[in-house]
């Protein structure tokens, strides 16, 4: 088939290169020409594991092109995929200007066949009936158009394994013509096909990313809980989720969800169900627990380590989450601004695998110093918060806590160590739900012990 995609971020990149690999002939385009020039010589701008390698092939094989005029696109495509960006308002609403803007531009065939236009951008229940009506209001009458809404699940880092082994496909039409095409375009992935109307579609992609946002909260006050009661959560997290009802995924405690989709998501939800009249009252807990979460691990350090604003401590990690160069919403700007407002004279280092980045450097506040090795992050502090569970952290021999750090005490925010091991080693390692074992003491102590013997 010939497909077009519209905007070449991870998520339109991603299914055009996809398709392409499957043997569709694909162009893809976006406003941002910088990124187009980059794409069309093969250079995937930004981490995104095994991606690059699979756009390059297929440009060389002439399946797949870069920067196609958006009027030129709806001539020669029997189907054009919507990705642009869906950004949060300050309500919380999602601005759906892009996805306007790019239909907009869409031009005109005349063949007598319907188009097939589906939008892969998360958007509120009912757009892509908002969007038809447009099309339809702008086209000739010869133009006949069909919008679907196709939700897109992929995740960042993961985003290759998700377009190509999906949990699911959800394709949501108003016609059974568009479903019957959609189905045959997707019928070379693996993954179960599900069809749906376009509203319940729309809806269970905001409702996915809401639902692990509260398995998220639920399982960092359930840590609290943990904390409080002398149980171990990881021990918890783990029984609970032996239970298939419950399932093991999405209960990892530390400094809580961030990135591009979930905060924005869940955001988008409260306030679509605030204007629908039906309050979705439990995924604003969620949300308001999130944001509870730094000022608990500030909480903990000042616990741990007697007045830190006059002391060094040191960033593991600073992306939303590792092997992503995403500083998007992420944890630690939200510890980073909690730790300098209760601290103003604190210093703080940072080092994270994906520090290069620009995008890091320049979304990080100037009172950080970003180093380029956890050994210069670490040199000299007075603590260490583990931010973000980067696979090297947990390479870290003991010996060089030990030698870089003034001293070393380790706040495990995301239960990524061997804490244990460390313990055993003399360095007091402290995780999310668990209660600390110090070296001096290796029965379990509360935190205030913790601070009273500093
Ligand atoms: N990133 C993810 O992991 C992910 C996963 C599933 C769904 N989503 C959703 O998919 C959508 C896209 O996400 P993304 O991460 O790829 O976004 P992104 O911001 O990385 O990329 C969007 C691209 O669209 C381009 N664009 C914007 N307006 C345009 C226009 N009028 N014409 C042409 N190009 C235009 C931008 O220049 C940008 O390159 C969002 O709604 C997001 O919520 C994202
Ligand atoms: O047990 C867990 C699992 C995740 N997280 C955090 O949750 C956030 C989101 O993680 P992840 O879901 O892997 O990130 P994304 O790549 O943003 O993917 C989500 O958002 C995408 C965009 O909508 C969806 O397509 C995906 O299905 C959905 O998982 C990160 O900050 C993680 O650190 C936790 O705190 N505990």
């Amino acid at each position: 088939m010939k497909l077009a995609v519209v905007g070449a971020g991870l998520v339109g990149l991603m299914t055009a290169a996809g398709f392409a690999e499957l043997g569709h002939r694909v162009v893809c385009c976006d406003s941002d020409a910088g990124t187009i020039g980059l794409l069309a010589r093969g250079i995937v701008p930004y981490r995104e594991p095994s991606l690059e390698p699979i756009v390059q092939r297929n440009v060389s094989a002439g399946r797949l092109r870069f920067g196609e005029e958006p009027e030129e696109i709806m001539r020669n495509a029997e189907m054009v995929f919507l990705a642009v960006n869906t950004p949060s308002a300050d309500d919380g609403q999602l601005q759906l200007a892009p996805l306007w803007a790019a239909a907009d531009k869409l031009g005109e065939w005349s063949d007598g066949t319907r188009r097939i236009v589906g939008i892969l951008s998360t958007v509120p229940v009912g757009t892509a009936e908002r969007l038809e009506a447009r099309l339809r209001a702008r086209l000739p009458a010869h133009c006949g158009v069909d919008v679907a809404s196709l939700p897109a699940f992929l995740r960042e880092g993961y985003a290759v394994r998700d377009f190509f082994e999906p949990a699911r496909i959800v394709i949501g039409t108003a016609s059974s013509e568009a479903a019957e095409r959609l189905d045959l375009l997707h019928q070379r992935l693996p993954g179960p096909i599900v069809h749906a109307d376009r509203r319940s579609a729309e809806l269970s992609k905001m409702a996915a990313n809401a639902h692990l946002a509260l398995k998220i909260s639920f399982a960092n006050e359930l840590a609290a809980l943990a904390e409080q009661t002398g149980a171990d959560y990881p021990a918890v997290a783990q029984l609970i989720g032996l239970d298939p009802r419950i399932g093991p995924h999405y209960l990892g405690a530390g400094l809580g969800f961030g990135g591009s989709c979930l905060p924005k998501d869940a955001r988008a939800l409260v306030r679509l169900a605030d204007e629908a009249g039906a309050p979705q009252t439990l995924v604003s807990a969620a949300i308001r627990a999130n944001a509870m979460l730094p000022l608990r691990m500030v909480r903990k350090l000042e616990a741990a380590l007697s007045g830190p604003s006059r002391r060094k401590v040191a960033l593991l990690g600073l992306t939303f989450k590792p092997g992503s160069e995403d500083l998007r919403e992420a944890p630690s700007l939200r510890l980073i601004a909690e730790l300098l407002r209760r601290h103003p004279g604190i210093t703080l280092t940072a080092y994270d695998p994906a520090a290069g980045a620009p995008a890091i450097r320049h979304a990080l506040p100037s009172a950080v110093q970003l180093c380029d090795s956890a050994e210069e992050a670490l040199t000299g502090a007075d603590a260490a918060i583990l931010v973000t569970e980067w696979p090297e952290f947990r390479k870290i021999p003991a010996e060089d806590y030990k030698n870089w750090m003034n001293r070393p005490i380790i706040l495990d925010g995301r239960n990524a160590l061997d804490a244990a091991a460390l313990n055993a080693q003399g360095i007091v390692c402290i995780g999310v739900g668990r209660l600390p074992a110090t070296p001096a003491e290796p029965q379990p102590v509360h935190p205030m012990r913790l601070a009273e013997n500093a």
